[in-house]
C-alpha cells in the first residue's frame, strides 16, 4: 500500500533580483512529502531552505514550478494552501507584550474560528505542548524553549494537518532542544505531517524520517538518515589486530566480504562495507578460520556530515560559519 502524498513539488524555482544581479536561491527542485512523516531540509546557510518553505507557504511567489499542498494547488488556490498549513518562522512571531492565551486566540480568530472553538483549541494546545498554566503570562516572560512551543502552538491553532518549522531549535540550549524534539515527535504521533529546516546534523538524524540535503539552491541528496549514510559512505568496521597479522587479516576480509575500501594502521584495520552489522559474522568466521582473533571490533556509521562532505566536497560545519 502506498502512503498518500501530502506535498508534491515540481520544478520549483525562485530567483531574487538584487543590486548586484540575480540570485538563484532555489534552482528548480522536485520533491514529495508523504502523509504523517517528518521531512527535513538540511543544508548550510544560504542553501535555499527558507526560500523553499516560503514558496510552499504562499509567502513568496515562485519564479517557476508547481506544487500541490494537501490537495490545494499553490498557484490556483493559495487561500486553500494557507488554510491547510501552519508556518512557524525562524525566530517566531509572538508579540512580546501579549498574553499567551490572547495570542493563540487572536491567531485562531484570524483563521475564522469562533470564540469558543478558538479558546478550546488554544487550551488543548497549551496542554499538549506542556504549557499548562502559562496562558496568562506575557510572551516576553517565557523561557526560550517555552516561547518556541508557543510559536508552534500558533502555527497549529487552526488545526492544520501540515506544519512547517523553520529552524525550530536554533538558539535553544541542549536540554530545551531535546525537549522540543520530543514535542515535534508527539505532533507527528497525533497525525501532523511536519516539514522542518535545519543546519544541525544531529537534529536531522534524530528527528527526521527523511532528509533532503540542499546546497546552492539544489537538492544534492535524499533519503532516510540511515540510507543517506549508507548509500554515500558505507559503514566502517575497525578491528584491532596483532601488527604481524594485519596484512593477512585484510586478505581474509577481502575474500569474505564485498569491501568498498580498506585502510590499515599499525595494529588496526578499517574496512568499509555497505552494511556493517550483516558483515560482522561472516568476517569473524573467516578470521577465526585463519587463526586470527581481533582484540576489539567497532562499527562506525558515518555521520551526516560525512554525507554532506561526500556530496558537496564541503563540510556542513564550514557552511555554518558563513
Ligand atoms: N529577499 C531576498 N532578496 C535577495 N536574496 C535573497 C532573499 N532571500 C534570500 N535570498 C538569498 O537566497 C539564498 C537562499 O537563502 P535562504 O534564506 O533560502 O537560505 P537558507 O538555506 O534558508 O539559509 P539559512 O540557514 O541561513 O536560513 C541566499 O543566497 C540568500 O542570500
Amino acid at each position: 500500500m502506498s502512503i498518500p502524498t501530502m506535498i508534491s513539488v515540481t520544478g520549483l524555482a525562485r530567483t531574487f533580483s538584487t543590486k548586484t544581479g540575480p540570485v538563484e536561491a532555489v534552482k528548480g527542485i522536485d520533491f514529495r512529502v508523504y502523509e504523517n512523516e517528518i521531512l527535513g531540509l538540511l543544508g548550510p546557510n544560504g542553501a535555499g531552505k527558507t526560500t523553499t518553505l516560503r514558496m510552499i507557504s504562499t509567502l513568496i511567489n515562485p519564479t517557476a514550478g508547481e506544487a500541490v499542498i494537501s490537495g490545494a494547488d499553490l498557484r490556483r488556490d493559495p487561500r486553500g494552501v494557507r488554510s491547510r498549513i501552519g508556518y512557524v518562522a525562524q525566530g517566531g512571531s509572538t508579540n512580546e507584550e501579549e498574553l499567551v492565551l490572547d495570542e493563540l486566540m487572536l491567531q485562531a480568530r484570524l483563521f475564522g474560528l469562533s470564540k469558543v472553538r478558538a479558546r478550546a483549541n488554544a487550551e488543548a494546545l497549551l496542554a499538549a505542548l506542556d504549557l499548562d498554566g502559562l496562558g496568562g503570562r506575557k510572551c516576553k516572560q517565557l523561557s526560550g524553549g517555552q516561547r518556541r512551543r508557543v510559536d508552534i502552538a500558533l502555527g497549529l491553532v487552526h488545526q492544520p494537518n501540515l506544519i512547517y518549522l523553520d529552524e525550530p531549535t536554533t538558539g535553544l540550549d541542549p536540554q530545551s532542544r531535546a525537549n522540543l524534539w520530543e514535542h515535534i515527535r508527539s505532533l507527528r504521533e497525533r497525525g501532523t505531517t511536519i516539514v522542518l529546516t535545519t543546519h544541525y546534523l544531529d537534529e536531522a538524524d534524530a528527528l527526521c524520517d527523511r532528509i533532503l540535503v540542499m546546497d546552492h539552491g539544489e537538492i544534492v541528496a535524499e533519503g532516510t538518515p540511515d540510507e543517506l549514510k549508507r548509500r554515500i559512505s558505507g559503514d566502517v568496521i575497525s578491528l584491532e589486530i596483532a601488527p604481524e597479522l594485519v596484512a593477512r587479516a585484510v586478505e581474509v576480509a577481502d575474500s569474505a566480504l564485498d569491501l568498498r575500501s580498506q585502510l590499515t594502521e599499525s595494529g588496526t584495520v578499517h574496512l568499509t562495507v555497505e552494511q556493517g552489522e550483516s558483515a560482522v559474522i561472516p568476517l569473524l568466521h573467516a578470521l577465526q578460520g585463519a587463526g586470527i582473533v581481533p582484540g576489539s571490533l567497532t562499527i562506525k556509521r558515518p555521520s551526516l556530515d560525512d554525507v554532506f562532505l561526500t556530496v558537496t566536497g564541503r563540510s556542513l560545519r564550514d557552511g555554518d560559519q558563513s
